[in-house]
């Protein structure tokens, strides 16, 4: 990671920390709490006070001292540094394992996206979780109507970079590349690269830097 990155004037590290204070401080509105402290936070998400602090003076939130931060105020603010208060339409394509898995998933709603349709070169059942999926060679014709900006793309490896091209192409400017594969698209396209393999290497590294995995052989069963 490169420190001192920063997206809309925030550093990467607040932008990562915000779905999660968004997570919990959602839950205590809807429950009818109006305040809550940094010190609760902090508790919660096991992150000091005064980070907790500071990343929401950076979204413009400041609190009143011994009283805290309005829940209502905080909801509104980390939603509109995400942009999560309003819909961002998407395509989904690759309708493979993965991408039917990310078509069942209700929980984009609460950020903000929906996805509208999904594209396969196999299109198979023509629906996955009351999401249409179409023949990939449709993608160009029906982009238009679907009002899609952004695409999440779960396409084998191999037919990624090409399947990024022509969204591109088509128009799309932001792609959440699961495939592993490195794209190479104009600058105006924003790919964000989601890897499985990183979150896993950072666990796996962490065991092993504590002593707590002692790696088998390849081939042979740990008994
Ligand atoms: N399954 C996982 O847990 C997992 C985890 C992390 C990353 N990934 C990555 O996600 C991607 C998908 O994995 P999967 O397990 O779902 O594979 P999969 O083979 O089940 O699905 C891939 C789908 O993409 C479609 N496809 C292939 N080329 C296409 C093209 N040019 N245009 C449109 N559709 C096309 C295939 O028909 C298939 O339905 C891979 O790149 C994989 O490395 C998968």
């Amino acid at each position: 990671m490169v420190f001192g990155y920063r997206i809309g004037g925030l550093p990467l590290t607040t932008v990562q920390r915000l779905p999660n204070y968004l997570r919990v401080v959602r839950e205590m509105h809807r429950a009818g709490r109006e305040v809550v402290s940094s010190a609760r936070l902090g508790e919660l998400l096991r992150l000091d006070p005064v980070q907790v602090r500071k990343d929401f003076g950076l979204i413009g939130i400041v609190g009143r001292p011994k009283i805290g931060f309005r829940t209502s105020e905080l909801v509104e603010a980390i939603e509109g540094h995400l942009n999560w208060n309003r819909v961002s339409a998407a395509i989904l394509v690759g309708a493979g394992h993965l991408g039917q898995a990310l078509l069942g998933y209700r929980g984009f709603a609460n950020h903000g996206l929906e996805i509208r349709a999904a594209f396969d070169l196999d299109p198979r059942s023509g629906e996955v979780h009351g999401i249409p999926v179409h023949p990939m060679h449709e993608l160009e014709a029906r982009l238009p109507e679907l009002g899609a900006r952004m695409a999440i793309l779960t396409v084998s490896p191999e037919a990624a970079q090409e399947a990024a091209r022509r969204l591109a192409a088509a128009g799309i400017e932001g792609i959440w590349n699961f495939t592993g594969a490195t794209l190479d698209l104009p600058p105006a396209v924003i790919v964000q690269n989601q890897d499985i393999a990183v979150g896993l290497a950072v666990l796996s590294a962490r065991l092993s830097a504590q002593g707590r995995v002692v790696p088998a052989p390849i081939g042979e069963v740990p008994v």
